[in-house]
């Protein structure tokens, strides 16, 4: 019999794309509640007591709630919203993020994963700041676009449904602009930083993928790195890595003209691409990834097979295989 696991949340937009996943594989056995009883405390709480391990997709309220009702010292947990991303009692779900963090998920007991933008930013500052070539307190900008799925249902409702209240025929805007947004602090943390980055997001009129652009005046940094040097340290740092990859400068340079968020949709990969002009001493990181793959539900599948010692691309599409 296959590892028992329940996905509470499992009819929201991260919940389903996770059941999708998992659901033909048979080293899992998915514990499921019914529509009439999903939001039902008193069965939430059966199923995650029941459940080898746990993954929430749920508001970050309904997550805490979600823990507070754990009963069973083996559950073990992989929650996909906020609510625990800076807790030092969890361990954050990126794998990539330094030699040590595949093993510390594999054995961990809670994992928090990454927002979506959180993903694409971290992974291009921290090993910038683990190669010295970024000082923590550096006063960076961070910019991103997401599709409207990473909304979740509500926001995808606003752009699908014609008859919904929300409804709206926006092509794109700019969000977060109160610089309050909910991913900084896990940026800052688990980033390696001191300083508050300014992040702006935004929002275009597609379902699905998103660009995190990290851009850099190299003489500003008292490193001062040339841009070689910045994608040296970022290529070292994802070497051999199987969903993080880095394009070579001459990929970056045939793509500058045009990098389409959708690229690895359907994916549970990222790209990284160093942009940069040595003479101008300018450069701009970016990171390409499907916010519901790499973002969400890919990474939940990912830390998944880590911490069940399941085949590390077990449910999970790379570029290679989708093209
Ligand atoms: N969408 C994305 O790109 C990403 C999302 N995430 C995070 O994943 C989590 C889920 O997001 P997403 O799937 O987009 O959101 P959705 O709104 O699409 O799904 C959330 C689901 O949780 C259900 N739910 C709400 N309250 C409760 C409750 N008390 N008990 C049980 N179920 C409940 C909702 O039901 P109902 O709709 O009936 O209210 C819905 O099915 C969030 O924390 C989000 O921040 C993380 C990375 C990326
Ligand atoms: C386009 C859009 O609205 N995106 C969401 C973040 C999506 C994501 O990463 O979700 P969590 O951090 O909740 O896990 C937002 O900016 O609030």
């Amino acid at each position: 019999m296959g590892a028992r696991v329940f996905i509470d949340g499992e009819a929201g937009t991260t919940g389903l794309q996770i059941r999708a996943r998992l659901q033909e594989r048979s080293s899992i056995e998915l514990l499921s509640l019914d529509d009439s009883q999903r939001k039902d405390a008193v069965h939430r709480a059966r199923l995650l007591n029941a459940a080898d391990l746990v993954i929430l997709c749920l508001p970050d309220a309904a997550a805490r709630e979600a823990v507070s009702l754990l009963e069973n010292p083996e559950t073990r947990v992989i929650d996909a919203s906020t609510a625990h991303r800076t807790d030092p009692d969890w361990v954050f779900g990126f794998p990539e993020l330094d030699a040590r963090q595949a093993e510390l998920v594999a054995k961990a007991r809670f994992v928090s994963n990454p927002g979506c933008y959180s993903t694409g930013a971290i992974a291009l500052i921290r090993p910038l700041i683990d190669a010295g070539l970024l000082q923590p307190d550096f006063p960076l900008t961070i910019n991103g676009v997401s599709g409207y799925s990473g909304g979740g249902r509500g926001m995808i409702e606003s752009y699908e449904d014609e008859s919904s209240p929300n409804y709206t025929t926006r092509a794109f805007h700019t969000y977060g602009l109160g610089l309050h947004h909910k991913h900084v602090p896990e940026i800052v943390a688990r980033g390696g930083l001191t300083q508050r980055p300014i992040f702006v997001p935004s929002v275009a009129r597609y379902s699905q993928g998103m660009l995190v652009q990290v851009p850099l005046q190299l003489g500003a940094l008292a490193a001062k790195p040339s841009v070689a040097a910045i994608h040296a340290a970022i290529s070292a740092h994802y070497a051999g890595q199987r969903f993080v990859s880095v394009a070579s400068l001459e990929e970056a340079a045939r793509c500058a003209t045009a990098l389409d968020p959708r690229a690895l949709n359907g994916t549970n990969d990222m790209r990284l691409y160093v942009f940069g002009d040595e003479e101008l001493g300018q450069a701009v990181l970016v990171a390409q990834l499907d916010n519901l793959g790499k973002g969400a539900s890919g990474a939940a599948v990912q830390n998944l097979n880590l911490m069940l010692g399941l085949t590390a691309d077990e449910g999970l599409e790379t570029r290679a295989a989708a093209e």
